[in-house]
């Protein structure tokens, strides 16, 4: 098992797969506790490193390696964090400290770049995501109901493949969301 210098968590956290989302978690083996975004301490820049060998490792590249299900859809998605988001920390920065309103005119530019045809919405998601997906050019990978927020499931299930979203609002933040299957 990876240790945190390697993995950038904190003491007793450690990176664990779930079968059934067949998604990375944190599990903390002192408080057996787990939890689906890293904890705070958290050397994101580290953890980053380590995913992205993590991912490739158990060739987690979104849909390769997950059989296409009944019920189930692919989406990629870029999200824009703010300040009273769930955990206002990503990749991009370690603490977001930005307005909800600011982050609702940030996405309102991305989603015009994207709708104009200037740049497709992955392209975006690689530097401009607040989400750990964003390597994968934002690709969730395959997911059924109840496997996401309820505001992002249903706008993701009411998408055509290959339609975007307008702006959709969750705990995590604002969201843009593209159907690919
Ligand atoms: C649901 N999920 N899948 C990944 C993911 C998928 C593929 C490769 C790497 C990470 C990351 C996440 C995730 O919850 N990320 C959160 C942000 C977030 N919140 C979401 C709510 C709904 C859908 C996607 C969402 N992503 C974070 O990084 O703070």
């Amino acid at each position: 098992m990876a240790d945190q210098t390697e993995t950038g968590l904190p003491p007793n956290w450690e990176v664990r797969h779930s079968q059934s989302k067949n998604l990375p978690y944190y599990f903390n083996s002192a408080e057996k506790v787990s939890r689906w975004e890293p904890p705070a301490g958290t050397d994101t820049e580290k953890l980053k490193n380590y995913m992205a060998v993590y991912h490739s490792n158990k060739g987690l590249a979104a849909g390769t390696g997950e059989d296409r299900q009944p019920g189930k859809i692919r989406a990629a998605h870029l999200l824009v964090k703010h300040r009273d988001s769930r955990r206002p920390s990503s990749w991009r920065e370690n603490q977001i400290t930005r307005s909800k309103e600011e982050a609702h005119a940030i996405i309102e530019a991305h989603e015009r770049r994207i709708k104009s045809g200037e740049v497709s919405l992955g392209q975006l998601a690689l530097t401009e995501s607040d989400c750990s997906s964003a390597r994968k050019q934002g690709d969730l990978g395959y997911f059924g109901r109840g496997d996401m927020q309820k505001e992002f499931e249903d706008a993701a299930f009411a998408l055509k493949a290959g339609e975007i979203s307008g702006i959709v609002d969750t705990a995590s933040g604002l969201h843009l969301i593209e159907r690919l299957e």
